[in-house]
């Protein structure tokens, strides 16, 4: 147990508390694997909620930098004590040096299993902290006392599993409104789509606007990523045209459930003139923050233009928005989609609007390029077959074929491309050749046939 002395509430207010952590924050921050601010020194801070979940354990939300649409707002959970235990040094950002946490130990307090059962115990009560709401399904069981572990890997969030019977995800960055892996999984279960887990509690905040902040769902106990699989195919030499081919069914009835459970977008006759002019403003956006892309800015532009001629020929509807072999488990032999929250670096509203469903295929043909990339450097020709399966796969199960749609497709793998360029560069810069690669190729035009 640690010992746990909060100021009390009166000596404890956002900009005090800034005053002890914003030096620390400046150090600790950008080394975290889900900070997006790794291109640019972290210059302000702002502190701009703080909610005590327990004694010793802080709910903040704190934003950088820039501020309206595009402020950057992160979740932490912080524990504060007069010391922790040496199992929990890994978890320590450090000793305030004024302020009125002066002295005290700042940790993060999703490491201690302690807190994160704690923040357990708050989701199966319906109810608030502060500004914090908690809400759940009533009709799924969820046991007190099950125990967390925190999910190592490479994550935009942080997941924490729960008796190996469901996984919590917090998100990290935080964008104001309803995040869409709320939105999306429980559409998709009031639709009855079982290739989904359901929603079971949620949180968020109403301050200072309101924002999703977590959600647990049952946990595929023995399920493997597909990222895993297609490593491992390619490292035993084991097929994996079998799989994508699911892969494809797969996502073409997820695709059949969203179009049920929403929506469809307003007719527009210009559907392809906008998306082109979208496509062109993100690269050139881009191109200005990932200086690599200058060369072949205008070439890639020429595989937009097409799009524009020749409009969409499938209705725009809700999608995954950033579909990838990480984004799907395999447990027995049936595939899952998880992680609704759509490309975390855009803005939540641009995640919401409804898009071409060939926007998620073009996202998973990427990915299996990233998965050759990594085990077969130099040989992208590898990815053929798995590209065909898939897209077999999917056509199978949707009645059209995404190959059918080539100029699109190539359009929204190149768009993906150019992302996958500028989330590398913030993230993790040792993996921009991989977007980078693909990135020539497509400008050469040969790609995406
Ligand atoms: N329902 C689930 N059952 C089993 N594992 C899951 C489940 N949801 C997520 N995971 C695991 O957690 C990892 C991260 O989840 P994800 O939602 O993709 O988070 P992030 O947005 O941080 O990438 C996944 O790659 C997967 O291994
Ligand atoms: O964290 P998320 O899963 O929401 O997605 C983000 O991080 C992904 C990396 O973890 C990133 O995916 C890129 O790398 C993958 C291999 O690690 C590869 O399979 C994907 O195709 C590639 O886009 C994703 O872009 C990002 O949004």
């Amino acid at each position: 147990m640690l010992n746990t002395t909060l100021p009390s509430p009166d000596g404890l207010s956002p900009p005090s508390l800034l005053t002890s952590l914003a030096g620390l924050l400046r150090e600790w921050l950008p080394r975290q694997r889900w900070f997006a601010g790794k291109d640019q020194p972290l210059t302000d801070l702002a502190v701009v909620s703080m909610t005590e979940l327990h004694p010793g354990c802080l709910h903040v939300l704190v934003c950088t930098g820039r501020t309206g649409p595009r402020e950057d707002c992160y979740q932490l959970v912080l524990g504060v004590g007069d010391q922790v235990p040496a199992r929990l040094h890994h978890a320590v950002i450090g000793r305030p040096g004024a302020g009125p946490l002066a002295g005290l130990v700042v940790y993060d307090a999703l490491l201690d299993p302690r807190s994160a059962g704690l923040l357990l115990e708050r989701l199966r009560v319906p109810g608030s902290a502060g500004p914090l709401r908690f809400a759940r399904d009533t009709r799924t069981r969820v046991p007190s006392g099950l125990a967390p572990r925190l999910l190592e890997g490479e994550q935009s969030n942080t997941s924490l599993v729960y008796g190996e019977s469901f996984i919590l995800k917090l998100f990290r960055r935080i964008q104001f409104g309803v995040n869409p892996d709320l939105e999306v999984t429980q559409a998709l279960a009031r639709e009855g789509c079982r290739r989904v887990p359901a929603p079971v509690a949620w949180f968020w905040t109403t301050e200072p606007r309101g924002a999703t902040l977590g959600v647990l769902q049952p946990f595929l106990g023995g399920a493997t990523d597909g990222w895993t699989l297609a490593l491992r195919a390619l490292d035993s030499g084991e097929d994996f045209t079998d799989e994508s081919y699911e892969l494809g069914r797969a996502t073409a009835e997820v695709h059949l459930a969203l179009a049920q459970a929403f929506e469809p977008g307003p007719p527009d006759p210009d559907e392809g003139g906008r998306l082109a002019a979208a496509m062109t403003e993100r690269l050139c956006a881009t191109a200005r923050q990932v200086t690599a892309l200058g060369p072949y800015v205008s070439r890639l532009m020429a595989a937009y233009g097409t799009v524009a001629e020749r409009g969409l020929r499938r209705p725009p509807q809700r999608v995954h928005g950033d579909l990838h072999l990480g984004q799907v488990l395999q447990a027995g032999d049936r595939w899952f989609l998880i992680d609704f929250e759509g490309e975390p670096a855009r803005l939540l509203a641009e995640r919401r609007c409804t898009q071409s469903p060939v926007r998620d295929v073009a996202g998973m043909l990427r990915s299996f390029d990233y998965a050759v990339h990594t085990r077969r450097p130099g040989r992208p020709q590898w990815v053929r077959p798995w590209r065909d399966a898939y897209c077999a796969g999917y056509a199978a199960a949707s009645g059209w074929d995404p190959r059918d749609e080539a100029e699109l497709l190539r359009a929204y793998e190149t768009d993906r491309a150019v992302y996958e360029a500028l989330y590398e560069a913030r993230h993790r810069p040792e993996w921009l050749p991989v977007p980078m690669a693909a990135i020539a190729r497509l400008a050469e035009g040969a790609e995406g046939r």
